[in-house]
Order: C-alpha cells, then structure tokens, then sequence
C-alpha cells in the first residue's frame, strides 16, 4: 500500500539525490518505485535514492539505488549527502567528529569539515588498469567503490559525453559490469576538469564522487598531474577535492552537501 514517505533532497555538487530514514525498516520500495521518484518532471527526479538503514558495526548503513532503481556500488557523492543527511535527523560523531558508516558491506569515515561541506575517507582503489585499447582509444581503468573508466581530452566541452560514454559504459567485452565513463581535461598540475557518463543514471550527470577520486589518482599515477591533492571542476561548475597518500591506499574527497529541499511522497 502507498503511504506517505518524508524524505529529504540532496545536491553533492550536483549529483543529486532523494534521502529517506530508514532505521526502523519500515520502508520498502521496488526498483519500479525508485525509478519513478527519480525521474524527472514526473517524480521528484534525482541520480539515486538512498536509504539510511540500521548497522551492527557503525552509526549508520547507507542502501544506494542508481536512478534506475536498481542496487548501485558505492557513491562517493551519495555517501557524502548521506552523512549530511544523518546529521540532519540528530546522527551523532564521535568525539573527534567522525561518522562511522558501512556502504556495500565496506567501512567508511567521514567528517563535516567546513559548512554544508563533508569529506569522506574513501575505500582503498583496486583494479587498476593504465591503458586499455578500446579500439582507437585508448582508457585507464580503476574501481574506486564502483568502477570508472578515464580518458584523457583536449577541449572536454566539445565531447560527446552522452554518445561516447554510453558506447563504452556497454563494452562488457572489457568490462563486464559495465562501467562508468570519465572524460578529463588537465588544467593545471593540480587541477583537473571532468565530465562523467553513469553508469545507472545512463547519462551525463552534474557531478560524480567516485569517478572524481578516479579521475584525480589516475591523473597522478600517469604522470597529468603531480600534486597528492587534486581539485576537480565537475560539469555543475564546483569544485570537488581529492587527497591522497603517496601509495594511493589512504584517500579523501572533499565536497559541498547540501539540503535542497524536504518532503514527503507518496510510495511504496
Ligand atoms: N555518482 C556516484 C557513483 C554512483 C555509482 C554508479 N553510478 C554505479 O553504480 O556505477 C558517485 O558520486 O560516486
């Protein structure tokens, strides 16, 4: 039966998405469900749902669904937004100011590190891959929580991110989940520019957090950039930071999250 779901609406640097407490389990929502609320004009519209839901092991565990309705792999954005959220509904730090949370059954750290501003400790990178021809083009290749694929660009306005990225996002050949798709630009030796393809959403997005982190190590490690702290523009315009230790096994990314706005919804 439908009931009246209150949820909250969160932007992490653009990637968006619908936020609902479900520490008691009384939610219960079909992939069909998610993917109506995430679509656009005709639901609430977002790139993910995620469920705040109860933990053995942390304060919280976050449940993420792509906009497609179906399970995602770790959102470093979603998982940024989520803390901010949990804050929101009187979720405690511990004395240095941590969130403990669990994602996809993997431990995470988190801290408010600034206004409407949280920084996530992120899982360590696997699967790293440096040049992958994908015929004609070449992409490197690394599973930051979820997996991402990155290919450097001159001129990241003119590309075609939607028509590039799904054909590659679909070469299971390669990448038999699938995968995300990201285009960088390098503007300085700390900074670069990114347009991500997601996996899940099937589009271009405003922001991606896990392909920001794959973007800023795979820089790095190929020689783009040279700095252990990179910023990254995502196509909304902010900035993302991603900081990291020399053996890349310690990493951190930095962003805006904020509110939009609350709600409740009728679903289930
Ligand atoms: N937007 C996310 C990535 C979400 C997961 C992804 N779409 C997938 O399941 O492949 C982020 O901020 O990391």
């Amino acid at each position: 039966m439908r009931r009246e779901i209150p949820f909250s609406k969160l932007s992490g640097a653009g990637n968006d998405f619908i936020i609902m407490d479900n520490r008691d389990r009384s939610i219960t929502l079909e992939a069909s469900a998610i993917r109506a609320l995430c679509t656009r004009r005709t639901g609430i519209g977002a790139d993910g749902l995620i469920l705040i839901e109860p933990s053995e092991t942390a304060s919280f565990s976050m449940l993420y669904h792509n906009a497609d309705g179906l399970p995602g792999t770790m959102c470093g954005n979603g998982g940024r937004c989520a803390v901010w959220f949990a804050r929101s509904i009187g979720v405690q730090p511990d004395a240095g100011g941590c969130f403990r949370f669990e994602a996809n059954g993997d431990p995470y750290q988190a801290w408010v590190s600034g206004p409407e501003t949280v920084r996530l400790r992120m899982r360590e990178p696997r699967g790293i891959r440096d040049e992958i021809d994908l015929g004609g083009q070449y992409c490197a290749f690394i599973d930051t929580g979820s997996p991402h694929a990155v290919i450097r660009t001159e001129g990241l306005d003119a590309v075609d991110v939607v028509g590039e990225g799904r054909a590659i996002r679909h070469r299971t050949d390669i990448f038999p989940g699938g995968t995300n798709v990201n285009f960088i630009e390098v503007t300085a030796t700390d900074s670069i520019d990114l347009r991500t393809f997601e996996r899940g959403v099937e589009d271009e997005t405003l922001a991606c957090g896990t392909g920001a982190v794959a973007a800023a190590l795979l820089s790095r490690r190929l020689g783009m950039t040279s700095a252990d702290s990179i910023r990254v523009r995502v196509k909304s315009g902010d900035m993302l930071n991603v900081t990291f230790s020399e053996d890349m096994r310690e990493v951190y990314l930095t962003g805006p999250a904020v509110i939009v706005y609350t709600g409740v919804v009728k679903a289930g």
